[in-house]
């Protein structure tokens, strides 16, 4: 198992994996000289392995970067804590890593390489397109659309029924009660477009 990316993310990707039992070795890989080791582990660059045999997980926090590397491999695995409470009818896309204590309820759906960062909840009948991430402690209530590579920020709060487009961003602490365009950075409570 590859975790591409030594960051602090991907120090908690690592715990999670352990979190799941696995047994296999965890490798990181990562452009940047960082050394040979991180976090316990050997650390290669990415030329130096055969990225194409293994399963990866991106542990790279921006959205567009990761969106950036999942184009050159072709398998991801997925990561979920197993504090995690998750609907049994819930679908999780691959490379999407669920943190610790998160919630997701009923009939949502979870797309490629999402981060669902440590205790978020999301409740039911939500979709996340690919790339999004919600931060620690922000909240999704019902029928809420992200679209892709959106970051919710921490502590944010989203009302039932909202559309937040593409490549958005939701200030921390926010409370998103109206539709967020593409490209838009909301703050404040009521959350009101500061940058489009
Ligand atoms: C495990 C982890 O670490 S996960 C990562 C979690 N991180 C986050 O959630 C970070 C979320 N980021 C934010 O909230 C940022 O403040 C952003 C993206 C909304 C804005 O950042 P920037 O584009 O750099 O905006 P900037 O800091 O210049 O602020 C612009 C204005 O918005 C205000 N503002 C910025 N963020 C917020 C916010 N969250 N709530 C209310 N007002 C805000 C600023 O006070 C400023 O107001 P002013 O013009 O009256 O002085």
């Amino acid at each position: 198992m590859i975790i591409y990316g030594a960051s602090g993310h991907g120090k908690v990707i690592h715990d999670i994996l352990k979190s799941q039992g696995i047994s296999e070795d965890i490798l990181f890989v990562d452009d940047a000289d960082k050394g040979d080791r991180f976090y316990g582990c050997k650390l290669l660059k990415p030329q130096q392995v055969n990225l194409s045999e293994h399963k990866i997980i991106i542990g790279i926090g921006n959205n567009l970067i990761r969106k950036k590397i999942s184009y050159k491999y072709p398998q991801y695995a997925l990561a979920i804590h197993a504090s995690s409470v998750i609907s049994p009818s819930v679908e999780i896309n691959e490379g999407s890593v669920v943190m610790s204590n998160v919630s997701i309820n009923a009939d949502t759906k979870i797309g490629k390489h999402c981060i669902l960062n440590t205790a978020c909840s999301i409740d039911h009948d939500c979709v996340l397109d690919d790339f999004v991430h919600i931060s620690p402690n922000a909240s999704l209530a019902g029928n809420v659309k992200v679209g892709e590579a959106t970051h919710i920020g921490i502590g944010a709060c989203v009302i039932q029924g909202i559309k937040i487009g593409k490549f958005a961003t939701v200030g921390a602490g926010s409370v998103v009660i109206k539709d967020v365009p593409d490209g838009a950075t909301v703050v404040g409570s009521p959350a009101k477009i500061i940058k489009t």
